[in-house]
């Protein structure tokens, strides 16, 4: 299959790189320009679990997308700030049967979506697998994940279900979900719960999981998230989105990751996600009289960190 992976940052880099292994046809677009060169000179360098290993794969700048090629599959991988832009970008990759996935964290990322690709070939998800950039073309890759999408369009279950089976073809254990929505905000529970807290606190997630507070904090939290979603007819299972969330504590699994958050700014110096996620649930509790102060609060919280550390 014809893949171009759009937004090749520690995520993309995992994907393109278990895709490429997987005997696809992978092309890399990325913006950040160090990165692309050390690709382009050296291949994508990864240490996937303890292996050095390295992935001769292709990567353009996507102000400079190939012109007459055309993609089976487009996977979006980028930060969700910069969503809108790529798929400006990358708008001539896109053609009549292109069909387009979304994996990144955060609510509502459709909405972006359909302005440049038609429903039908829209396929929105979310993913436990971890991924982090050590540098430059270097990817540190460890633990397993999976993947849970849908179709937007109606009628394109088999195409959903198809695209599932060539991810975890490449081992990336994709499964059909049929109710995204309910999958999408038991993921933002997760994201929710451990990305703040963890770049507030400068711990991975073993470490929020070890202090006494941490099971509190997540059971308020899942709640607002809870409440919100009920109003968009989503019926979280709370008792078992909060066991969910806290299997992201053990530190033989997933526990040791910093979360995507972290990276960006205690590490990176980034500006985050946290306005398409807790900011996310603030805005819509506003909009459906629902009150989300630990929401609220963790967003401020973030905010006020970016400007402290001058992320950009
Ligand atoms: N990392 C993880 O473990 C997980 C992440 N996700 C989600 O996947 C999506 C992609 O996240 P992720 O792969 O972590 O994103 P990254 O931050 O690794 O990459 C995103 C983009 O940021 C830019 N960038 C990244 N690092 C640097 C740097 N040091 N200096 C300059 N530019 C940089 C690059 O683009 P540009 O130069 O154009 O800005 C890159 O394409 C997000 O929605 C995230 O929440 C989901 C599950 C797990
Ligand atoms: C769940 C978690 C923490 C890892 O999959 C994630 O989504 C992130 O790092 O942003």
């Amino acid at each position: 299959m014809k893949i171009a992976i759009a937004g090749a940052g520690a995520m993309g880099s995992r994907f393109g790189l278990m895709l490429k292994q997987g005997g696809n046809d992978v092309l890399l677009i990325d913006g950040w320009q160090e990165h692309i060169n050390a690709i382009k000179e050296n291949g994508l360098k990864a240490n996937y679990n303890g292996e050095e290993i390295t992935v001769k794969v292709p990567i353009v700048n996507q102000n400079e997308v190939p012109t007459g090629e055309q993609f089976d599959l487009i996977i979006l991988f980028t930060k969700a700030m910069q969503l809108e832009k790529m798929l400006q970008d990358v708008k001539p990759l896109i053609a009549d049967h292109t069909e387009v996935l979304c994996l990144l964290n955060g609510i509502g990322h459709e909405d972006v979506i359909e302005k440049f690709v038609p429903m039908e070939k829209i396929f929105i998800g979310n993913t436990m697998w971890t991924a982090g950039l050590e540098g430059p073309g270097k990817a540190k890759l460890f633990g397993s994940g999976s993947v849970e999408l849908q179709n937007l369009g109606i009628g394109q279950e088999e195409s959903a279900k198809k695209l599932a089976e060539t991810l975890s073809a490449s081992g990336l254990n994709a499964k059909y979900s049929d109710n995204i929505h309910y999958s999408i905000y038991r993921k933002a529970c997760v994201n929710g719960t451990m990305n703040g807290l963890c770049t507030i606190l400068d711990v991975n997630m073993a470490g929020l999981g070890a202090t006494k507070p941490a099971h509190d904090m997540v059971v308020t939290i899942v709640n607002e998230f809870a409440a919100v979603a009920a109003k968009e007819n989503v019926n979280l299972d709370i008792p078992e989105v909060i066991e969910y969330v806290e299997t992201c504590f053990d530190p033989t699994t997933i526990g040791m990751h910093f979360p995507s958050m972290h990276q960006d700014l205690i590490k990176n110096n980034r500006l985050t996600e946290i306005d398409y996620i807790n900011g996310a649930i603030s805005r819509k509790g506003k909009k459906y009289g629902v009150v989300t102060p630990y929401c609220d609060f963790l967003t401020q919280l973030v905010h006020s960190k970016e400007e402290i550390l001058g992320a950009k």
